[in-house]
């Protein structure tokens, strides 16, 4: 029986995820993960009277473009191993998906343990993100001249304060990231231990000029993976409001005494560094990946939500096995300036695409062209997948920091 895990249960619903995740977190982190679970909406499965899974989803604000969206963001997804492939989480997701239904939640996202997992529920990747390392054991070398302004190391406990407004504005230029509270700054994002690594320092703060023309978020741990290799800087965040002032703070990481290697795990994949850098030998994009999933739980209501590039006139056909009611023809028109309109059509098909698609292509990450290429999506008028990508399409490409 599927139905909300109470308070009363949240112990009984970590044990579950513990179990799962191979995990057996110290008491401080396992209080906050009570406290997280908390803040979430639980909705959980019961064998009779026993927890076999569990669904939690953050009350996110999710920037989109243009606009942004209440988006329950799934996380601590488990099922008991001696539940598992009888159904457990699709009923939960149906669960969800009614209560977005009820309670006018447009979009739901989420980061996959799995790749394999959340397509067949329609999500579908609308962030990536790339691992990038520099070699900073020699200075490094740039073709641009960073901004010369001072820098300063700040008390974490500020950064909330300080970076917090600075943050939001960036959520405006890039789709795909969730508001963060004084609360998420402060016990997430500046948390004193790294949970997955305790070697590492606490987290370290520096910012540009002053008022803060960027920032970046690190830590730091004083061996590499290598034994004998010099020490590691791990780099969460940066944020800049000009190419000179990323090159001051990009050139500060790497500069830092008894380290041999930046890691930066997740950056956008236009991350300007990429092509300021002058020697694409010394800063190497290592891996990329799908970062935020997303899924469009009222098609109708998401597009009609967010801004638009270009006009387009498209008849589209959605298929949306888990949520029927997204599922039909429909008339998209857009224009720059003005909400969409999406009504049922009997119109001739220009295109005809999966919900998971066009969640994906959503903050324009991804376009529907390259899923039409991929026989993922099918193109009736030659033409209107591109119509409908330059629609979609924003100058930066969207991009999420943080995983959750
Ligand atoms: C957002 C997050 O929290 S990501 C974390 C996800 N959780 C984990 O990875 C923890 C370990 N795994 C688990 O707890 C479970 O195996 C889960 C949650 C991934 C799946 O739960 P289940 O109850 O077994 O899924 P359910 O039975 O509803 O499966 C539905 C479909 O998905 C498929 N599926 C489920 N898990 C996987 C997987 N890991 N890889 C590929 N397919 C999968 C099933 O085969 C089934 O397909 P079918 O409809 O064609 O038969």
């Amino acid at each position: 029986m599927v139905r909300e895990i109470p308070e009363s249960d949240i112990d009984r619903a970590q044990e579950l995820a513990y179990l799962v995740f191979h995990e057996k977190p110290a008491d401080e982190l396992r209080k906050r993960h009570h406290e997280f679970l908390a803040g979430c909406l639980r909705i959980g499965a019961y064998d009779a009277d026993t927890l076999v899974g569990m669904v939690a989803a953050l009350p996110f604000t999710m920037s989109v473009p243009g606009a942004e969206l209440p988006c329950p963001s799934l996380t601590f997804v488990s099922v008991a191993p001696t539940h598992r492939r009888r159904g457990v989480l699709s009923g939960m997701i149906a669960e969800l998906f009614a209560r977005c239904a009820a309670e006018g939640w447009p979009i739901a996202s989420l980061w996959a343990s799995e790749t394999a997992i959340y397509g067949r529920f329609g999500f579908g990747p609308g962030t990536y993100g790339a691992t990038v390392e520099i070699d900073s054991r020699a200075a490094l070398r740039l073709r641009i001249d960073p901004d010369e302004r001072p820098l300063r190391l700040v008390d974490p406990a500020h950064a909330p304060a300080l970076l917090g407004p600075y943050y939001e504005r960036t959520r405006a230029a890039r789709a795909g990231r969730p508001a963060r509270s004084e609360e998420w700054w402060a016990k997430e994002w500046m948390a004193e231990r790294d949970p997955d690594d305790e070697a590492f320092s606490p987290p370290r703060v520096v910012t540009l000029g002053d008022p803060v023309a960027g920032y970046a978020v690190y830590r730091t741990k004083d061996k590499g993976d290598r034994p004998g290799s010099p020490g590691l800087v791990r780099l969460d965040e940066l944020e800049a409001d000009t190419p000179a002032a990323a090159a001051a703070l990009w050139r500060y990481l790497a500069s830092l005494d008894l380290t041999g290697t930046v890691r930066a795990w997740g950056r956008p994949l236009d991350d300007p560094l990429l092509l300021f850098a002058a020697d694409r030998d010394q800063v190497r994009v290592t891996s990329t990946f799908p970062a935020l999933w997303v899924r469009l739980t009222d098609v109708g209501a998401a597009l009609r939500r967010r801004s638009w590039a270009a006009g387009a006139d498209v008849v589209l056909v959605v298929a949306d096995a888990a949520l029927p009611a997204n599922a039909g023809t429909y008339r998209l028109t857009v224009a720059p300036g003005a909400p969409a309109a999406y009504e049922r059509t009997d119109a001739a098909p220009d295109l005809a695409v999966d919900v998971r698609d066009l969640s994906a292509a959503y903050l324009g990450g991804t376009t529907l062209a390259a899923a039409v290429r991929a026989g993922l999506a099918a193109e009736h008028t030659p033409g209107a997948a591109d119509a409908l990508d330059a629609a979609l399409r924003t100058p930066l490409l969207p991009h999420t920091v943080e995983e959750f």
